[in-house]
């Protein structure tokens, strides 16, 4: 027979009750005014269902007009801010950076792809600012970068003979163009075609490391309960994929580790990156088992991630320039005017080619090559405008919306060069996107300059002496490519089709002059 409940009864059900309540409004469901504002949560999964799989930048740029430009989010119990002001992130990232230049934990990468962190996923502390130092020797030093111009220009060379002869493969001839020279400038590997062996196998392997990495493969990120799931249930299946890129980035540094080191002891290898460091590193003739892993990660990192946005920011010259041929005509004009026919554009001609330097900037703000840069974590509590910025929180810079703003550059998905020609000095530097596409603070990338001689090089050169164009279809029709690009950490070019031919037969001859031994 079943008793009627008691008084007791109803007081312990109207406790939990309170209890259960209480825990849901004060973690979820109350509105802190002390955090900056953003989207409502959820209990437990907080906005992870506002974010979408592919994208993310511009569902936070719709979040930005409705919040400002600095937001608060939630990936279940994680907290974040979005940064959606050049001002807020050189506040916070570069002012403040003694507490803003740490890195999230990827579990993701940590547990499967590469179990102790290379630079870009390091924590901030001695180790990081050690490698950075190294970074820093090698790719912002004056002496450095102006050593590395006769292998810039023999890669330039090769390029323009490369599109000269076969046009159609400009895709490879790029990626060639720019793994040629961090390769080089890595491990001391000459790249001698777009099918060699190791760039080919390291871009399929970064490839696969992208996706794997990616917001949508790495939930496990945001909740690490996800890795004790085995890889055979439902939802441990990125385990098994993770596994095998796992094993194919070990080799990635492995590999040109051992080929250095032999070609170190029979006296034939040529100075590198890898070889600096090894001299740096070693001490009394030893190295410990630390340092030999951090060379070999150094190594791999500034290759995966020199090497991508590179090509990223060269392909997006090419559809802009199939787009946009009175942009092309306008630069040619200008390169011939200050330069002529008879040479090729050098380094040392940037500041008399202003015009050529605006399509490089509008490069940069059209298709950022990483949109929402590699986040920052904030070692512990802080204010800013008044709102608590709790310890811990992951702090992503939306890079791709600081480009687009509209009230700093009109029409902003329109790409136009001529919006830096129009300002004044002053506004031009503040508006240059290099300010912001190359992240913030002491965690800024330290291939910048680099990136930027290298995309600038290119730029002139293809400018002064090829023709790009639209295709044709068989029925003589133009084909007019989609501006298109990729989700994801990069934001690479989607494939597209176009002409591109030497300009004019001087043009042919001055492309064919240089070839690929001169150097
Ligand atoms: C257009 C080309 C490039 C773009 C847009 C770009 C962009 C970025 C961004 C946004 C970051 C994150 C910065 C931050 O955390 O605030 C970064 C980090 C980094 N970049 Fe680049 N990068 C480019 C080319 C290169 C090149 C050519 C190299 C090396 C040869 C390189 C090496 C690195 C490294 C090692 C880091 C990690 C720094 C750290 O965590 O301390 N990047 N890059």
């Amino acid at each position: 027979m079943q008793l009627p409940p008691t008084l007791v009864d109803y007081l312990i059900v109207f406790v939990l009750c309170v209890v259960i309540f209480n825990s849901v409004y004060t973690r979820w469901l109350k509105i802190s005014p002390h955090f900056p504002p953003g989207p409502q949560r959820l209990p437990l999964i907080g906005n992870i269902h506002q974010i979408p799989f592919e994208y993310q930048q511009r569902m936070f740029a719709s979040w930005a007009k409705h919040h400002g430009d600095i937001i608060y989010m939630q990936l279940f119990h994680k907290p974040s801010i979005i940064v959606d002001s050049v001002r807020v992130a050189q506040e916070l990232m570069e002012k403040r950076a003694s507490k803003y230049s740490d890195r999230p934990q990827f579990v993701m990468v940590k547990e499967y792809l590469q179990p102790k962190p290379s630079l870009v996923f390091m924590s901030w502390g001695e180790k990081c600012r050690r490698l950075r130092k190294f970074f820093q020797s090698a790719l912002e030093n004056k002496a450095a970068l102006e050593g590395y111009r006769p292998l810039q220009r023999r890669e330039i060379h090769r390029l323009l003979r490369d599109l000269a002869q076969s046009p159609m493969g400009f895709m490879a001839h790029v990626k060639r163009y720019a793994g040629a020279i961090i390769l080089e400038i890595d491990y001391g590997h000459r790249v001698t075609s777009a099918q060699d062996e190791w760039m080919v196998y390291v871009d399929h392997t970064v490839d696969e490391f992208t996706t794997t990495g990616s917001l949508a493969a790495s939930l496990v990120d945001f909740l690490p309960l996800m890795k004790h799931i085995p890889s055979w249930m439902p939802g441990g299946g990125f385990k098994k994929r993770a596994l095998i890129v796992g094993a194919k980035v070990r080799d990635m540094m492995e590999i040109p580790y051992r080929k250095v080191q032999r070609d170190m002891a029979s006296g034939c290898a040529k100075p590198s990156f890898m070889t600096s460091l090894l001299e740096k590193m070693t001490q009394d003739g030893c190295l410990s088992a630390e340092e030999e892993y951090d060379i070999k990660a150094s190594c791999l990192v500034m290759y995966t991630a020199g090497s991508d946005t590179t090509i990223t920011s060269l392909m997006t010259f090419i559809l802009a320039m199939v787009l946009h041929p009175h942009v092309l005509d306008k630069a040619q004009a200008e390169i011939d005017r200050v330069i002529g026919s008879e040479r090729l554009p050098e380094l040392d001609d940037r500041e008399a080619l202003p015009y050529v330097d605006c399509i490089v900037k509008e490069v940069y703000r059209w298709n950022p090559p990483v949109p929402l840069g590699i986040p920052h974590r904030v070692m512990e509590d802080d204010i800013y405008r008044g709102y608590v910025i709790p310890g811990g929180a992951t702090i992503i810079p939306n890079i791709w919306s600081m480009g687009h703003h509209t009230d700093i550059y009109s029409d902003p998905e329109k790409f136009f060069p001529e919006r830096f020609e129009e300002m004044d000095t002053q506004t031009a530097n503040q508006k240059d996107p290099r300010k912001f596409i190359f992240g913030f603070g002491k965690r800024i990338c330290p291939g910048r300059y680099l990136a930027d001689e290298t995309v600038w090089l290119a730029i002139a050169n293809i400018l002064a002496t090829m023709n790009i164009q639209k295709c044709r279809d068989p029925s003589g029709q133009e084909i007019t490519p989609i501006p298109s690009f990729k989700t994801g950490i990069v934001s690479q070019v989607d494939p597209f089709l176009c002409e591109i031919k030497p300009r004019t037969e001087k043009a042919a001859n001055l492309v064919g002059q240089h070839n690929a031994g001169d150097v």
